[in-house]
Order: structure tokens, then sequence, then C-alpha cells
């Protein structure tokens, strides 16, 4: 790295005099992206006569690698997807997709052609992401692939696969993530480089807490300090709109992570976070080890996937969102511990949102001594990627007219200073070009790395590493420099009309103090406003979003006007706009809640187990329905900032929810399947059930009610049915709650480019027999068991399973019945059996015959699902109801 880049770039002609085609150039411009052309992508040209000329005017593509470039541009993205969740568990899906299904998907021809197998990422560690180009046509008609798809659809669905572009993939592998780190993840929705994120702070984490169950267990006090093993890291999953900052919860809900905030702000005033106790004099602020900034950017580089870059795409688009990205980016820096390190990045191609918005960022934070760019050119050795511009770009402006440097702009005619070049501040053009290698003030913007889609069949990226060296201060004004106060007057009087406004508010509506280093300042929270309405033109495509949406045309809406006054505590919740609701606030159980205390107890829950950090969602804390689980570190700083006016979107994975039971013996608290991961290894024997085999895992998940226990006499038998009747309405209503539960946001799982929305189940016909299979090895310990919930503790053993698993299971008073949502029940029954069967429910008839007959006899007086009146019925489990003792 370090070649000083030249540019082949057809030269400026003077003060910015328009070229003479330029007319020409945006009249096909326009009728090339005719506003309000809606359609397919396939209906789209893959045209932009503007954004040819940008990129290949420009020079930052070599000319005898354009031809490559442009093609690879126009050409479908392949699709790319990711084994998510804890390491082990992602390298076991992944070895099923690897000896399973691949060796079925080599050497196949199909409609005359070779069709190619899904293959590996070849720099993307452990083989956990993986690319295919199999075209959708194929996946749907030729059987292998298809049964490859329905699998790929299984894992989807239960989030054991993340569709994922493979260059998004890049930041977080660039963090060198640590267990214990403190994350700020700014411009996170929907979540895919958040899911990564997350995982990897939770990283070792099973054989760490594996390690702490085997500890002596007896006589310990309760510590609060003590994780058991687990993370004590924490990732903050930011976005500025409330809506995309629901969706961040959706996407990284199945992580089920207890080390996870979502907050809901804009990113370039970030509130700093006390950490300290409440009263505690002087305060203490929260420093990142980590920050990832994927900023609001244009998106040139994602046409392969979106085409209204194609439709849309134009040059100044980048200026307006230049000073939003150093905001953010300056913003980051200064929330940054000394030592850490800060990922900036976008799926642009545009100096003008990359290499600038680092120069700018870094100049205002106080240069090189403060912050420098890392040296990564070792990093991921398979990734074939080109150094950032040191200098040499020029600025193209919607007429196709060139500048070298902003005197340029500022002698431009009339017109331009007033009106169409506006937006063009000073920092967009290269400020390092007259220092040599040496200078030891130069800003090294060639260790940044740049991805082209020619090079590995990828979309554009921009990824560069910065590291704090010492504390900021107070970083420089941006409208100090005269030429840029006249731009600031000039923006001023001149209400933008594009599409950008709220993304690069006038400079002087920033609040200095926002700017200021947190440890020199009195940290600020901007006060409980609506909930903010973001930048929109910087909303890069979504992985997961199809929609056709441009990304750089959509009127924002408003942000609403920042204050830098401080906060009095707010006693009712921010006041949000219709249609919203305001966030519940985070209370936190004393250990001596009898409610916990029943809980420790039913469960033999083990003191070593954090007992403090339990939490409910409601002023009174009151555990009226769900009990949920943080960190420490989470717990700190909810409580810490409460009342100050940071928006808490999110915290806490459910661990308990409230189940009716007639039985007084029943703790009515059931383990949430979201925390089984988080409580089963402290729970004691006495609620466990242990297993090695195959079949009875397969039965569990092939029956929906095993019975279990001897024979029944005819009184038990009508119990039974009854309990049964009850369970199967409480699942029917369940089914209907899950589906209206669903986000209005379309997950990742759900796209276009995903694997075909194919349903595997409900539309192929089983193509495995039925197997015979009994629940024979756990009989009598669920038979012995008292009624209630219980968990299934799976060992590995030669000849049946290589993994450990954990499941929740449910014991009623003659059945039992795994606790799993329907969809992880098809995905574990295919990936674990390769059994597309559909679930049984034998004692359906028995009971449907049985309820018939009640509802005769008492005159229609009962409903099916009224039995169920009262009950909690959670998103994704089989809600089983205990029939009365
Ligand atoms: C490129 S997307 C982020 C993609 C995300 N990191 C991922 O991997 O899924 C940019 C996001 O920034 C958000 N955004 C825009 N302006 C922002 C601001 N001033 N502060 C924080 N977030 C902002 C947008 O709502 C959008 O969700």
């Amino acid at each position: 790295m370090g070649r000083n880049k030249t540019f082949r770039g057809k030269k400026s002609s003077g003060g910015g005099k328009r070229e003479q085609n330029s007319t020409k150039i945006q009249q096909q411009h326009r009728n090339a992206t005719q506003k309000g052309v809606r359609g397919s992508y396939e209906s789209i040209p893959n045209e932009n006569a503007l954004y040819e000329k940008f990129y290949k005017e420009s020079g930052f593509i070599p000319e005898e690698e354009w031809d490559d470039f442009w093609s690879a541009l126009k050409r479908t993205l392949p699709t790319t997807f990711r084994f998510t969740g804890s390491k082990g568990h992602a390298l076991g899906t992944m070895k099923v997709l690897k000896d399973t299904y691949v060796p079925h998907l080599r050497g196949i021809e199909w409609d005359g052609e070779q069709v190619a197998p899904p293959e590996p990422i070849p720099w993307y560690p452990d083989s956990l992401a993986w690319s295919m180009t199999v075209g959708k046509s194929t996946i749907r008609r030729c059987p292998p692939f298809k049964k490859f798809q329905n699998f790929l659809v299984a894992e989807t669905t239960v989030g054991n696969i993340s569709r994922q572009e493979a260059v998004s993939m890049i930041p977080p592998l660039m963090m060198d993530i640590e267990p214990h780190h403190t994350v700020l993840d700014m411009c996170a929705a929907p979540g895919s480089k958040t899911a990564q994120l997350i995982e990897m702070v939770h990283t070792g984490e099973e054989a760490r807490v594996e390690a702490a169950t085997k500890e002596t267990r007896e006589g310990e006090p309760t510590n609060d300090g003590d994780a058991g093993g687990r993370s004590t890291g924490l990732v903050i999953a930011n976005d500025a709109d409330y809506k995309r900052s629901h969706m961040l919860i959706h996407q990284t809900k199945r992580l089920n992570s207890p080390n996870l905030i979502v907050t809901n702000h804009d990113g370039t005033m970030f509130p700093s976070l006390v950490t300290s106790a409440p009263g505690v004099s002087p305060k203490e602020y929260l420093k990142f080890d980590r920050i990832l900034a994927d900023v609001p950017c244009s998106g040139d580089g994602t046409a392969r996937k979106n085409y209204s870059v194609w439709r849309d795409w134009l040059p100044n688009s980048a200026f307006n969102l230049h000073l939003t990205q150093v905001r953010i980016l300056v913003r980051g820096l200064q929330m940054l511990k000394v030592g850490g390190r800060l990922v900036y990045s976008t799926c642009s191609m545009n100096p003008v949102e990359n290499e600038a918005v680092l120069a700018a960022a870094i100049d205002r934070c106080g240069g090189i001594d403060k912050v420098n760019l890392v040296d990564v050119s070792d990093r991921l050795p398979k990734l074939i990627r080109r150094p950032g511009f040191k200098s040499g770009w020029k600025i193209m402006d919607r007429d196709g007219v060139w500048y070298s440097n902003y005197n340029e702009v500022l002698n431009s005619p009339e017109e331009g200073r007033e009106g169409r070049l506006a937006r063009i501040m000073d920092s967009v053009f290269p400020t390092e070009g007259g220092k040599t290698d040496d200078d030891a003030t130069r800003i090294p913007l060639e260790r940044a790395m740049r991805v082209y889609p020619h090079l590995q069949d990828t979309g554009g990226f921009f990824i560069a590493v910065l590291e704090k060296k010492q504390e900021i201060g107070a970083v420089k004004d941006e409208q100090g420099g005269a030429t840029r106060k006249k731009m600031a007057a000039v923006a001023k009087s001149k209400p933008s009309t594009t599409t950008s406004e709220s993304a690069t508010p006038a400079a002087e509506a920033e609040p200095s103090t926002a700017m200021e280093d947190i440890t020199t300042a009195t940290p600020e929270i901007p006060a409980p406003t609506e909930p903010a309405a973001p930048p929109s033109p910087g909303k890069r495509k979504l992985e997961d979003e199809e929609s056709v949406d441009s990304t750089t045309t959509k009127k924002p809406k408003t942000s609403p006007e920042p204050t830098t006054e401080p906060v009095a505590a707010p006693t009712t919740p921010a006041k949000v706009k219709r249609g919203m609701t305001p966030e519940e606030p985070f209370k936190y159980l004393p250990v001596s809640h009898p409610v916990l205390q029943q809980i420790f107890t039913y469960y033999d829950l083990s003191p070593r187990f954090p007992r403090t950090c339990f939490m409910v969602r409601n002023a009174d804390a009151h555990p009226a329905r769900a009990i949920y689980f943080t960190s420490h570190l989470a717990k700190r700083i909810l409580e810490a900032n409460e009342g100050r006016g940071v928006k808490f979107v999110h915290c806490g994975v459910k661990a308990f929810m409230k189940q009716d039971t007639q039985s007084p013996e029943t703790c009515p608290w059931r383990i949430q399947s979201e925390g089984l991961e988080i409580v089963s290894p402290w729970i004691g024997e006495k609620r466990v059930v242990r297993a090695v085999k195959r079949e009875t895992v397969h039965a569990l998940l092939r029956e929906l009610f095993p019975k279990v226990g001897a024979d029944e006499t005819e009184e038990e038998q009508g119990k039974r049915k009854e309990e049964e009747a009850a369970a199967a309405a409480a699942a029917a209503v369940e089914a209907v709650e899950t589906t209206s539960k669903q986000p209005e946001q379309k997950p990742e799982a759900t796209t276009e480019q995903q694997p075909e929305a194919n349903p595997p189940a409900e539309t192929t016909p089983a193509d495995t027999p039925a197997p015979t299979t009994t629940i024979d090895e756990i009989r009598d310990q669920v038979a012995r068991l008292g009624m209630g919930c219980c968990v299934l503790k799976i060992s590995p053993q030669p000849g049946e399973f290589t993994d450990a698993m954990v499941l929740p299971l449910w014991k009623s008073r003659f059945s039992c019945n795994l606790m799993l949502p329907k969809d992880d029940r098809k995905a574990m029954m295919l990936r674990l059996f390769d059994d597309q069967n559909e679930v049984r429910d034998s004692t359906m008839k028995n009971r449907a015959e049985w309820r018939d007959q009640q509802v005769k006899e008492k005159e229609g007086a009962v409903e099916a699902t009224g039995e169920t009146e009262g009950e909690v019925k959670e998103e994704g489990d089989v809600v089983m109801e205990e029939a009365a003792a």
C-alpha cells in the first residue's frame, strides 16, 4: 500500500466552465431516470450517463479495468449468506450445508448448462459466509437445488442463516472485538452488522459458562459482579430513525443477547451516557472500546442490487451527505476510548463520502497525533481491495462539470455559487495533496480499503479503521474558515430543495457542545422530542429491503431542531408521533422480590447466577407478564441514565413468562425459549431431563404431545383429553397471535433475493418415510417430574449427536411437549433428520371427538379458544396450559 494515486480524469476546464456536452448528458440522464418510474429491477435500464461519466472520467478505476468494472456493476449480485449465532452453533449448521447438501449440488447440469454449487466466500473466517450464483428458475425447478433451498429458507426463518451482502460483512471483521468490549454501532439499522458485532461480543461464551458451572456451586454467595462466564461487554445499536430502530430489535432478537441496548438518536449528537451511580459526583461517562460508523451514504456501490442508483444517482447527493458523515465520525471519535478503534464504512465508492470525510474529521479532531488510520493491509489477505486515495480526486457537479479545488467553485459563474454549487464545501476536496510521504502531519488515507465490484464479484464498498491516540479536546469549528462562513450564509439564505436537507443541517444549527470532547464538556442530551426523524437520503438500501424506494431521491423527514438545554428528569415518557409507542421504562427487581424467590426455588437456580439483573418493563416494577434479563453493564447504563432523556428503545432478553396454572405446586413462570441458553446452565437437576438418543429428539419433534407415564384409568384419560384440548386451543390462539405480531418491516430473511420464498414443508411433499421413533429414553424421568416447565439436556455421544443441545419442555399430567415455535421445529427436523414430514398430533382426533362431546353436553357454552382466556401467549412458543388438577 502507499502508492500515490494518480488520476486519468479529464482535466478541469479552468474555472469550472461548463463542458460543452453537459446539457446533453443531463438531458440523457433525465430521460433515463424520469421521476416516478416504478417497476421491477429488470424494467429499469442499467444506465445513468452521469454516473458512468463520473466514474469513467475520474480515473478512480484504472483504464485497463474499466470494462470489467462497468460490466460487473451491471450484473446481478450473487446471493450471499452468513451462518449466525454463537460460533459453535454456526459451525454446526454450516457443517450440515457442507456435508449434506453441497455434495449433491456438485456437477449438476440444468437446461444444458453447468450449475455452480454454493461456495464459501474465500476471505471470510471459518467458511461461515457463502456465495451462490445459481438463478431463481433453476432453484425452483431443479430438485437438489430445491431441496437445498428448503434448508436455506428453514434456517433463515429461524435465524441460523442471515442473508447479507458480502462486502457488508467486512467492517465488523476489522474491529477486533473482544467479549469485554463496549461497542457502539452509530447507524445500525437494519442491523446486519450489529448482528455480527453481537456475535463477536459473545465469542467463547458457551465454553466459559460451561467452565463456570463446573466450579463449586454449594455455599457460594450471589455475587453481583460475577457474570458466571458470560461476556461482560455491551453493544449499543443506534439509529436516528425510530421505525428503523425497531427493525434493529427484530433483526437482533434471534441472538438473544442480554448485552444489547438499542437507542434512537441522531448520531451526530449521540448523548454522553453516564455510568456512575445516581448522586455520585463527579459523574463518569461511558467511552467505547470499539465504534462502527456505517454512515448514511449515496449507496452508489449498491447498483448491482439497488436499481434506484441507476435511476436517481446524481453527483450532488454526495455533497449533501458529506457534512453529516463528518459529524457522525467526529462524534464517534469523541466517544472512543484512547487506544480504541473506530471503523468507518460506506457502500459508496465516491471519495467525497470517504477519503474526504476521513481527512476532514481527523483534521477537526486535531490531526494524526490524536487520531490516525490503522494499516490493515495484512488483514483478510484473501480479500482483494485497493488502497484509499491519497489525494488527487476531483469533484463533479450535477451538470457534469469538474472542479479540482474549492477556488474553482468560488470562481465559478455566479449562478453556481448562489445556486447549484452552494452545497459544495471546501472539505470535499483533497487536502493532503501537497504533502510528501514522510510529512509527519500527512493523513495516510491510503490505509483505507476500497472494494470494487469487479475484483471479487461483490458490491462496491469503503472501509477505514481509525485509532484514537490521545484525548481530542475541543474539536475545530466547522464554520471557522471564511469560505465556509460564506457557504453557510448561502446555504441559509437559500433553503435547499434537494433531498438531503435534514442530512446536511446548516453548519450553524449544530450545538457546539455536542461536538466538544465529553471529557472536557458538560455532556448534553437533546431534550426529549418526538422520535428523531432522521435524514433519510443516506439510508442505504437494506440488505433485506427489496422495495423500490430510492435512497437518493426520497424526500427526507425533517429532523427536530436539536436543543442543547440540559434535560430535567422527565417523569413521563417522551412525546411520540402518532402510531408510535412510547417505550416502557426498564425497572430492575430486587433479589428479594417474592416472584424471583419463587422462580429461584422452583428451578433451584444456582446462587452463582447473576440474580440482580432481572427487570420488567413497567413503571410499577411489577412482574405481570414477562421478566427480562440483562447484563450488568446494560443494567448500570439503564439505571444511571434514567430520567436523562436518553431514548432507550430496547434492552433485555425475555427469561421468564407468566403462565396460567391451576395447580398451586406448579410455578407459573415458565422459561421463555429466548432465555433458555442464559438460564439453563444454572438450573438444578430437579427440573432437568437428560437424553442422548437421536430418536428421542426426533420423536419429540415429530409428535406434539407424546404421552408419558403409565396406562391411564378412564378418569385419567378424560383429564388428559381435557388438558390436550386446552393445549391445542392455546396453540391455535398462539399461532394467530404469532402471525399478527409480525413486524411491518420485512426482516432480512424475507427478501426478494432471498432464496425463493417457497416454504418447504407446506408445498414440498415429504420425500422421507415417517420413521418410527419413541421417547422411551426419557419417559420415566418425565413421568417422575412435577408438572410445569423443565429443560431437556441432550449430551453428545458417539453414534448419536456430536453437539450438546438444550430444549425447553413442558410437563403436563400425562404428556409432554417441546415448547418450540413451529418454524424451529421444522428447521430442526430438516437439519438434524432430513425429515420434511409434517409435525404429528396423534391426540388431535381424540381431543376433537372429546371436545365435540363436551360442547354438546354444555350446549355449546364453551368455545374452545375461550378456555385459554387470561393465558399469556408469547410469540414463538407453543403455550401449554395445565388442566385443572
Ligand atoms: C447504511 S445504513 C446502516 C446499515 C447498517 N449498519 C447495517 O449493516 O445493517 C445507514 C443508517 O443510518 C441511519 N441514519 C441516517 N442518518 C443518521 C444519523 N444522523 N444518525 C444515526 N443514524 C442515521 C439510517 O436510518 C440508516 O438506517
